[in-house]
């Protein structure tokens, strides 16, 4: 089973798979758990921070989520538990995810990978994306015979190209997977703080308005788009959004940032080795309209979600994180080079499991 809060803020998924680590063989029972408003404000409070009391009340809430969404779940072997990241800044203090397996070990009785990303930015790497390696099962899962691209549209959107000729996802050539740019994160914060709303819903918002091209164009100089693949990306690494829409109505600001979204999986698709058979669209953003249509207008590809290929676009990350679970349990890496930049292919995550805390043997002689 895999649980993966993203960086929305909006709750904790969890999906159960059957896997060896290397294939895919079939797809269990999911749950989503939204965080409350009041638990969601914690949570934002402690975004771009490392530690501290934010922190700490975040982590907790974190911790509890998981334990009660992970805790309806039975008959699980293995846990992948990605926690919440607040800040991520892999060339400089690191990447840190909030929340700690070893707690939920102990309050679920079952073993738990996490800490998935520190050992890849040790070596070198960005420590994200991760869900390549979930994304090559799943091209040979589908059958795909011809290179496709994974898009994940969460608040950061991330891209990955498949070429599932190869026989394990490490082989040079077989991944290309970078971060594209900010996705949802700038939309939510935009009618967040205009609206009170969580979501632009459906992209209407964004529809009655009209796009600024001169901040789409403003926003195309920002040095992510000159840097070569692989390449990751913080939350708020492009906080100077909400600034650049600021006298725009609520319509066309919503408009613009989703035609930024949109721009920045454009400059993706341009690393590509080769034209992708289709892109196959992941994550929340793919429920909305006006996103995927500025998407599909401006690829080369037929684009749409993984749904037209019988996949599960809502709970593919949490089922990522229980996939590369079991290839840590395995001793299998868990990224490569051409997915993190890492110096060499490494497996990242800690395996704790229930007892090692000791909190049995300290309440007993208590
Ligand atoms: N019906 C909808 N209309 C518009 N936007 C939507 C809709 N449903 C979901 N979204 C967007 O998708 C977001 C959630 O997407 P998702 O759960 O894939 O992100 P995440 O996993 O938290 O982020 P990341 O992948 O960056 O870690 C919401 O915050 C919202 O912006
Ligand atoms: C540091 C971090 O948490 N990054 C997330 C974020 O959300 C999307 C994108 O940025 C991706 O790089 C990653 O998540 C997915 C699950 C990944 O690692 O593949």
């Amino acid at each position: 089973m895999g649980a993966m809060s993203g960086t929305s803020l909006d709750g904790v998924d969890a999906a159960v798979i059957e896997t060896d680590g290397e294939s895919v063989f079939g797809f269990g029972e999911s749950a989503y758990r939204p965080y409350s408003e009041a638990e969601r404000a914690v949570l934002r409070a402690a975004l771009g921070r490392w530690e501290g009391p934010e922190v700490e009340a975040a982590a907790e809430i974190v911790e509890t989520a998981h334990a009660e969404i992970l805790s309806r779940f039975e008959n699980v072997a293995l846990i992948g538990f990605h926690g919440q990241t607040f800040a991520h800044d892999p060339r400089g203090r690191g990447t840190h995810q909030a929340g700690s397996g070893a707690i939920l070990a102990e309050a679920l009785g079952v073993p738990v990978v996490w800490d998935f990303r520190s050992s890849d930015v040790r070596f070198g790497g960005e420590g994200a994306p991760l869900a390549p390696f979930y994304h090559f099962a799943l091209a040979k899962f589908v059958g795909a015979a011809a290179p496709l691209a994974f898009l994940n549209l969460g608040g950061v959107g991330n891209l990955t190209f498949v070429d599932p000729g190869f026989a394990r996802p490490e082989a040079e050539g077989a991944l290309l997977a970078f971060d594209t740019g900010p996705a949802n994160a700038p939309i939510d914060d935009l009618v967040q703080g205009r609206l009170g709303r969580t979501r632009d819903d459906d992209g209407a918002l964004a529809a009655a308005g009209e796009v600024d091209d001169a901040v789409v164009a403003r926003f195309l100089e920002h040095p992510h788009f000159y840097r070569m693949a692989p390449k990751s990306l913080d939350r708020d690494a492009f906080a100077v959004l909400s600034q650049e829409v600021e006298a725009l109505s609520d319509a066309d600001a919503a408009a613009t940032l989703t035609a930024c979204a949109a721009a920045a999986v454009m400059r993706g698709m341009e690393h590509c080795p080769s034209s992708p058979e289709r892109l196959l669209v992941t994550g929340g953003g793919r429920h909305n309209p006006v996103m995927m249509a500025m998407i599909a207008a401006g690829c080369d590809c037929p684009v749409g979600p993984v749904e037209d290929v019988g996949l599960d676009g809502d709970m593919l990350e949490a089922q990522a994180f229980a996939f590369l679970a079991a290839r840590v349990a395995r001793g299998l890496p868990t990224s490569a080079p051409s997915t993190t930049g890492v110096r060499a292919a490494v497996g990242g995550g800690t395996i704790s499991r229930p007892g090692e805390l000791g909190l049995g043997a300290a309440l007993a002689g208590s």
